[in-house]
């Protein structure tokens, strides 16, 4: 006998880099060798270029200079992941990538420490005048008036932001002697005490700093955070810094708080819109810039390619990534936990889906047992998959479906308790339309695998796969007679049947596996039965 060996040739999976990221950083996914990458590398395209390029590719990757528009959303018709090697994701329209079932992924925590440095650099570069004093001397005037500057020493720096890069910020201020007065809505008394920081309101912060520096994400929040009316409470003289994006301190009330000297200076790394060469701010001598360099050490850029590029390979080969943006993030130890439900509960929404003609309104989705301890998430988004993909198609997935649920109106409700009827773990979806509720429960049985244990509130056992036939019925002698005949008229096996009543002569259910898939037809021909009140056919 002799032995072919057939190779399979994997598709290549195309990773388009439209930004400059750090070659050392993208070793990863160079030197990846399961995957099939190919990886194209084309810079400073303007968007109808890139628009041209981009229909093939799988995986786009950027830093800040691309904007992902909705259009280049569209355009990339096989996209399935953005990388963002950086932060800010206010570049990516991430409403479309979610809409689109794209999953965006960024590297949180590669540049936090070039940013704090860079900031740190701003702070005393705009304290002492080292731009200004350097550029007069460089034109041949050694000018030593003009240039007195102020210390940090016991001077407040009021810090609004205090996530990765806010935090490191404010240790090395407290390095150089100052004071730090702090806004975060989610920094605690406790967290403040540790950090030796003050807590303040963001008004608090505007009152009491000498040099105030914001680090928050560009958000409806914050877009004009730093104002004319806050501008208008800081003290006289007041210092500004904006290493985290324009738009978060408003640029022309800026310009007027520098005009009428309220503000001595400021220091900008990010401006509303970049490339900022011809911008009024950089006419005043009070304000130094640099070119949106926070991140640009290399240190910062080798770190976010590795990291935006090891997600990259760990979506391909798992499904799962460590820097989501656009869905829950899960650690890798919490997703095994709930891993085995995840078939399981698509299947229920598939299998609730069949049973109504009507819109659905709500869904709930109650989880019992030891799976109520883990982190669920994913497994709701995974019922909301199943639900919507019959009426969807396949680009509904575990990114978008929530997304989509609540587009179309859907209330979504999670229950745990850890009480769960004599099941180890018991899920129990319930939909609602304006006029019906169904319902339908599994669980995982050991070493069995998934079974539908309710259906209706009736008790079945049924596994979720293949043609089934849910039939609603009268209990009444002779019902489960006529409908095998039936279907045997038409030339359909029966594999298993389940049946369940609330009473003796009330309403009961009877839950078919069949060999074949049944026709409208077929399903009209059972429902005439006498005693039959409702047939549904359902596929998982
Ligand atoms: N200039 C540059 O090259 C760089 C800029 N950045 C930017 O710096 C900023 C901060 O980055 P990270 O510290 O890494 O982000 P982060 O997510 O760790 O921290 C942001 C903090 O802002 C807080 N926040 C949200 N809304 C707020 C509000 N309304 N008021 C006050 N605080 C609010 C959050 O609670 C969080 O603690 C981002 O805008 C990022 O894009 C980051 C790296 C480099
Ligand atoms: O990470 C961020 O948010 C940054 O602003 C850095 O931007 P960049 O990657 O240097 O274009």
């Amino acid at each position: 006998m002799t032995t072919k060996t057939v190779e399979r040739a994997t598709k290549a999976i195309t990773v388009f880099i439209a930004d400059p990221l750090s070659e050392d950083g993208i070793y990863p996914l160079i030197h990846e060798s399961e995957l099939n990458l190919n990886i194209i590398v084309d810079t400073g395209l303007s968007q109808e270029q890139l628009i041209a390029k981009i229909a093939d590719i799988d995986v786009l990757l950027v830093r800040s200079q691309t904007t992902v528009t909705r259009e280049i959303i569209e355009a990339a018709k096989n996209l399935k992941l953005i990388g963002r090697a950086g932060v800010g994701v206010d570049n990516i329209d991430l409403t479309a990538a979610t809409e689109h079932g794209i999953i965006v992924v960024n590297a949180p925590d590669g540049n936090t420490n070039s940013a704090a440095e860079h900031t740190i650099a701003m702070i005393t570069a705009l304290a002492r005048y080292i731009p200004q004093a350097f550029n007069t001397l460089k034109n041949g005037v050694w000018d030593r008036k003009s240039y007195v500057g102020v210390e940090l020493k016991n001077k407040v720096l009021g810090v609004i932001g205090m996530g990765r890069i806010g935090v490191e910020v404010a240790y090395r201020a407290k390095g150089q002697r100052m004071k730090v007065i702090a806004y975060d809505p989610f920094l605690t008394e406790e967290r403040a005490k540790e950090l030796g920081v003050t807590k303040g309101t963001v008004d608090e912060v505007c009152i009491a700093a000498d040099f105030i520096t914001v680090h928050t994400p560009l958000l409806p929040e914050t877009r004009n955070l730093i104002n004319k009316e806050r501008f208008a409470i800081m003290k006289d003289g007041v210092r500004i810094i904006n290493c985290a994006r324009g738009g978060i301190i408003n640029e022309d009330d800026l310009y007027d708080a520098i005009l009428e000297k309220k503000v001595a200076g400021a220091a900008l790394d990010v401006f509303i819109t970049e490339p900022a060469t011809d911008h009024k701010l950089l006419t005043l001598s009070e304000v130094i810039a640099t070119p949106h360099l926070g991140a640009s050490t290399v240190e910062a850029q080798e770190s976010v390619a590795v990291d935006v590029s090891n997600d990259i390979i760990k979506f391909f080969k798992t499904g799962t990534v460590t820097n989501p943006v656009n869905m829950p993030s899960i650690s890798k130890e919490k997703l095994s936990q709930i891993e085995p439900f995840f078939g399981l509960v698509e299947k229920l929404g598939q299998f609730l889906i069949q049973l109504t003609d009507e819109t659905v309104k709500g869904l709930n989705i109650s989880y019992a047992g030891d799976v109520a301890n883990f982190d669920v998430r994913p497994l709701t988004a995974n019922a909301i998959k199943g639900l919507l993909s019959t009426n969807h198609g396949t680009h509904v997935n575990n990114v978008n479906a929530r997304y989509l649920a609540e587009r179309i109106g859907m209330n979504i409700n999670e229950h745990k308790t850890t009480t769960a009827k004599g099941f180890t773990n018991l899920i129990t979806v319930e939909i609602k339309t304006a006029h019906e509720t169904h319902t339908v429960a599994g669980t995982l049985l050991n070493g069995l695998g998934a079974r539908i244990v309710k259906v209706e509130g009736f008790v079945v056992d049924v596994i979720p796969t293949g043609n089934l036939l849910y039939i609603k019925n009268t209990d009444k002698p002779g019902a489960i007679g006529r409908v095998a005949t039936k279907l045997a008229e038409k030339d359909i096996n029966i594999a298993t049947m389940q049946v369940g009543r609330d009473m003796v002569g009330g309403s009961a259910v009877m839950m078919l596996a069949i060999d074949n898939v049944v026709t409208t037809e077929d399903l009209h021909y059972v429902a005439q039965l006498e005693n039959i009140d409702e047939v549904k056919a359902i596929t998982l």
